[in-house]
């Protein structure tokens, strides 16, 4: 489905016109389609039908309560790497025994509220971390079900800064090591072993590297049950890639029709951490031109938006869609469209091809994750609204941080 497309000139999330949004909420304004959320959360759902699943969205990605809620009712789970995003999952209606908890700086707090609440499974990163939630588990009196996140050292083919399956990087047990720290998590007395976890990276177009890993996980999992380990769940992790440009991910149901293939008679139930498939392509950041500048060398659109609201571009050099939300008809010009804060990296989308005036609305697509999550106050900027539209209403979800918010809690030194 497109909840995002053009109507009598001018561009819509489902059936509210963008300019009424910025003209209701003001601009910069995230704006996420509860249509869209769906479609892709039940993509997941549907394609894993008929087996034990569980679909654990990444909270990470985007963590607005809204949006939580839109998945809790439809019955996802929830992967978590922080209190935080703890706290925001049970506000949100989310069910603590749908939630798996990632991440590889787990304090003793987080595992202390996690295991009160009852949380679905803790994905395990280190030796020293299974030792900790062993003794943090006993103090409680609890047992804490657990699933070690593996490090298969496989190439996940993106961006060096999102790429998280290689022995380089700082996630997980190294494959060669799982085994020993099986058979450790299998003595203590406090811990339940039920699943084998991994996550190789982010923005995946390609489905070899995720089966790669997949059939390495497979294959511990069976040298784990010949020595009386027996695995319940499997975890892929998140990463499948979206569209952002030309790219040409496969659908979820592609992915996981490759990996039911592939679990053979095994009688494992299936977790996915899904984050960007599910809600990039469902949101825009709307933004207002302030001003045109042309210099002798370029043409700048500066923009009420900015890095701090969205810091993909400047972070991974990421390109992103922009659009223009009521189009011109005049002849367009090469722009850079740049934010107004204090750094030449401050740029939304460089050398497009744009009509455009002052107080012109852009949309930058595909904006759902990995961009109010992201979001700062560098340069003393107020974070943006956020709206989620359903049909023909559109709700503020949260409303814009006030220039009181921005120092509230900071103080002077006394007398
Ligand atoms: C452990 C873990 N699970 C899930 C995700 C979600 O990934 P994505 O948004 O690419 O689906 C991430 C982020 O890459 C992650 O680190
Ligand atoms: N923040 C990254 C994705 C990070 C994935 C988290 N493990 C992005 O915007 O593409």
């Amino acid at each position: 489905m497109e909840a995002f497309c053009y109507r009598d000139g001018q561009l819509f999330a489902e059936d509210v016109a963008l300019s009424a949004i910025a003209e209701r909420f003001g601009t910069p304004t995230y704006v996420y389609s509860r249509a869209q959320i769906q479609a892709q959360y039940q993509a997941y759902a549907a394609a894993l039908a008929g087996m034990p699943h569980l679909v654990c969205f990444a909270v990470k990605a985007n963590s607005n309560l809204g949006v939580l809620n839109v998945l809790a009712r439809l019955g996802a789970g929830f992967d978590i790497v922080s209190r935080g995003e703890l706290e925001r999952v049970l506000a949100a209606g989310g069910e603590p025994d749908k939630i798996v908890f990632s991440g590889v700086g787990k304090s003793r707090d987080d595992m202390r509220r996690a295991l009160e609440v009852g949380v679905h499974c803790f994905n395990v990163e280190s030796t020293d971390e299974l030792e900790r939630l062993q003794q943090v588990a006993a103090r409680l009196g609890l047992i804490a079900p657990v699933s070690l996140r593996v490090n298969p050292d496989v190439d996940a083919l993106t961006h060096p800064y999102i790429s998280t399956g290689l022995k380089e990087n700082k996630f997980g047990i190294a494959i060669d090591q799982a085994e020993a720290a099986y058979r450790r998590a299998a003595e203590l007395p406090n811990l339940q072993v039920i699943g084998v976890d991994c996550h190789i990276g982010s923005q995946l177009t390609n489905l070899a590297p995720f089966l790669d890993a997949l059939d390495r996980l497979l294959a511990l999992v069976d040298r784990l049950a010949a020595q009386g380990i027996h695995i319940r769940h499997l975890d892929l992790g998140g990463g499948l890639g979206v569209r952002y440009r030309d790219e040409q991910p496969p659908s979820p149901g592609d992915y996981i029709r490759a990996v039911r293939q592939r679990l053979g008679d095994r009688p494992l139930a299936l977790v996915f951490e899904p984050g960007r498939s599910i809600v990039a392509n469902a949101g825009v950041l709307l933004t207002r031109v302030e001003y045109l500048k042309h210099t002798a060398h370029k043409n700048f659109a500066i923009v009420d938006a900015a890095m701090n609201d969205m810091a993909r571009p400047s972070l991974y050099q990421a390109w992103m869609g922009l659009v223009p939300v009521q189009p011109r008809q005049q002849a367009a010009q090469h722009y850079d469209v740049v934010g107004p804060i204090c750094e030449t990296g401050d740029f939304l989308a460089k050398d497009r091809e744009l009509a455009l005036a002052e107080g012109d609305l852009l949309a930058v697509c595909s904006a759902g994750a990995y961009g109010f999550v992201m979001s700062s106050n560098y340069n003393t900027r107020g974070r943006a609204a956020e709206v989620l539209v359903d049909g023909a209403q559109a709700f503020e979800v949260r409303r814009r941080e006030t220039l009181a918010e921005l120092y509230a809690g900071e103080s002077l030194l006394p007398e």
